[in-house]
């Protein structure tokens, strides 16, 4: 007879921009685990709160609307405007919202056969004893051209020193706040992508990931 089946959680966590989602989306392929990106979660109360007409700075009100939150149904086309992300690095500063979605996200990574979270505190606060945690970093600078790529790639106008200062202003507010600040993990593996392309990123990652886990 078998055991209980051993569940497998990677952590990944790291800046805007810095490619946690590209190399999380492409992890779970590779080791078949589920993958939550955790931003959503933050960007899907933003979003229900602007929809509503609600204000973004009344805790009790984002608390309901993220005890309410089904995982199940986030949308990242819908979820994915500037607008939106703003809005969620504001209401990430509310402990009661943070308390809400960390249980939801911590039930997602108790499924078999393991889960790949991606945000900016799965291996310090949602799951600290997962066996492999990555920080994904790159400068603001490649960070905010990396994204004025991808604005420009898909019809729409950037301005590289607008994007440049959100992210260094999302930066600010993610590592500063008194909950859940953004930082790496004592146990966690840096990756600097600042001189990598996607794949190369992809490569380093699975040869730490595949060294953790004796392969
Ligand atoms: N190593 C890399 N080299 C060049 N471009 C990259 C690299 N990694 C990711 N990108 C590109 O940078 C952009 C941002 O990547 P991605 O959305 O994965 O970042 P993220 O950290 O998940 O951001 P956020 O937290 O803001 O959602 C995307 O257009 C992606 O294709
Ligand atoms: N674990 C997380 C994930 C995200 N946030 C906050 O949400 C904002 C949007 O996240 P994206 O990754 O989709 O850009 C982000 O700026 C954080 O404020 C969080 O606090 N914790």
């Amino acid at each position: 007879m078998s055991g209980p089946q051993k569940i497998m959680a990677i952590a990944i966590d790291g800046p805007a921009a810095s490619g946690k989602g590209t190399l999380a989306r492409r992890l779970a392929a590779k080791y078949g685990l589920h993958h939550l990106d955790t931003g959503l979660t933050y960007r899907a109360v933003a979003k229900a709160l602007l929809d509503k007409g609600l204000p973004l700075d009344d805790e009790a009100v984002a608390e309901r609307e993220a005890r309410t939150l089904d995982l199940s149904r986030l949308d990242r086309e819908l979820l994915s405007t500037h607008e939106v992300g703003e809005a969620a690095s504001r209401v990430a500063v509310m402990p009661g919202v943070r308390r809400a979605l960390v249980e939801k996200q911590r039930a997602f990574a108790a499924m078999p056969p393991g889960a790949i979270l991606d945000g900016r505190d799965i291996g310090t606060v949602v799951c600290p004893d997962a066996p492999v945690k990555l920080y994904v970093t790159a400068s603001a600078a490649v960070r905010a051209e990396r994204r004025w790529k991808e604005v420009v790639e898909q019809g729409g106008r950037a301005e590289y020193a607008q994007i440049l200062a959100d992210v260094e202003r999302r930066d600010a507010r993610d590592m500063g706040r008194a909950d859940s600040p953004l930082r790496p993990a004592d146990d966690a593996h840096l990756l600097d992508t600042s001189e990598m392309d996607i794949e190369t990123a992809f490569q380093a990652a699975c040869a730490y990931i595949d060294a953790a886990f004796g392969r």
